[in-house]
């Protein structure tokens, strides 16, 4: 399914947030939001949600309008990581899960076959069926997250949204998830994720939207677009981006200043 943002604005009430944004994130692919803090990032993917109305121009699935669409059809749709946060209530791993097939059972009816099938196999995919009986409220961060995570496909979505999806999470983690939404895209799904690792958009995002003040200052492959004065524009401070050969690909390297240097 292909999910689009068309000259889009967002905000909250009076507010405008971001401004003439326009992609399209279609079957198997992934695109990578780099940003400062408070560029917008999440209330653009609230707007692509449907949870926030857009302030102009219109979000598409498959070019229909989802401010048309029923609540229910759109989370049957999109699924969405946000960021991590710590829990609340004392759910197993396995209860989260099942949350995420809400859009997929009827009102009074039980999680049947399907339902569970669905959160073993979403648990089992992220390496986590050791962990579904355990209470979210007992889980560190990483765990929670990847709990996070099993939630949003055990929804069997089209499309993910991700906000920063390995915050807070350690090495291991963090390019597990990353493999995942490798295998994600793989398994035909369109995924937008948000991240402060540049080197991130290298390794996994088909292309990459640089976001300032609300707009996209710059989109397309991370290769031709993560550039040293791109990157520095954005965060105000210098960075090299090396073709590291044994890895086969760049790297995004800050380099510190001393005291009284300018970037
Ligand atoms: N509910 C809200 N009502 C009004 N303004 C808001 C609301 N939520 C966020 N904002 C403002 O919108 C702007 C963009 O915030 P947003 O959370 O989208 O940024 P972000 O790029 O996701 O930041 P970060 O990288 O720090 O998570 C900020 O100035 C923020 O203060």
């Amino acid at each position: 399914m292909t999910l689009a943002a068309e000259a889009l604005a967002t905000g909250y009430g009076d507010v405008i947030v971001g401004r003439d944004i326009a992609f399209a994130v279609r079957p198997g692919e992934a695109l990578c939001l780099l940003g400062p803090n408070g560029c917008g990032k999440t209330t653009l993917f609230k707007t692509l949600l449907g949870l926030i109305p857009p302030k102009a121009g219109r979000v598409t699935l498959d070019g229909e309008d989802i401010a048309r669409w029923p609540r229910r059809r759109l989370a049957q749709a999109v699924a969405y990581v946000p960021q991590a946060q710590a829990a609340l209530f004392p759910f197993t791993v396995a209860e989260m899960a099942l949350m995420g097939r809400a859009a997929r059972i009827g009102l009074f009816e039980s999680p049947g076959a399907a339902d569970h099938a669905a959160v073993a196999a979403a648990l089992a995919s992220l390496g986590l069926a050791g962990l579904a009986e355990r209470v979210a409220t007992e889980l560190s961060g990483g765990e929670r997250q990847l709990a996070l995570i099993a939630r949003a496909l055990a929804q069997e979505p089209k499309a993910l949204v991700m906000d920063e999806p390995t915050a807070s999470l350690d090495l291991g983690n963090e390019t597990r998830v990353l493999e995942r939404v490798r295998e994600l895209k793989a398994r035909g799904l369109a995924v937008v994720l948000s991240t402060h690792d540049p080197d991130h958009a290298f390794l996994v995002a088909d292309r990459v939207a640089l976001m300032a003040k609300g707009g996209i200052v710059a989109i397309g492959p991370p290769e031709e677009t993560i550039t040293p004065d791109r990157l520095r524009a954005l965060y105000g401070v210098p960075v090299a981006v090396p073709y590291v050969p044994e890895l086969g690909r760049r790297i995004v390297a800050p380099s510190l200043r001393t005291a009284g240097e300018t970037p």
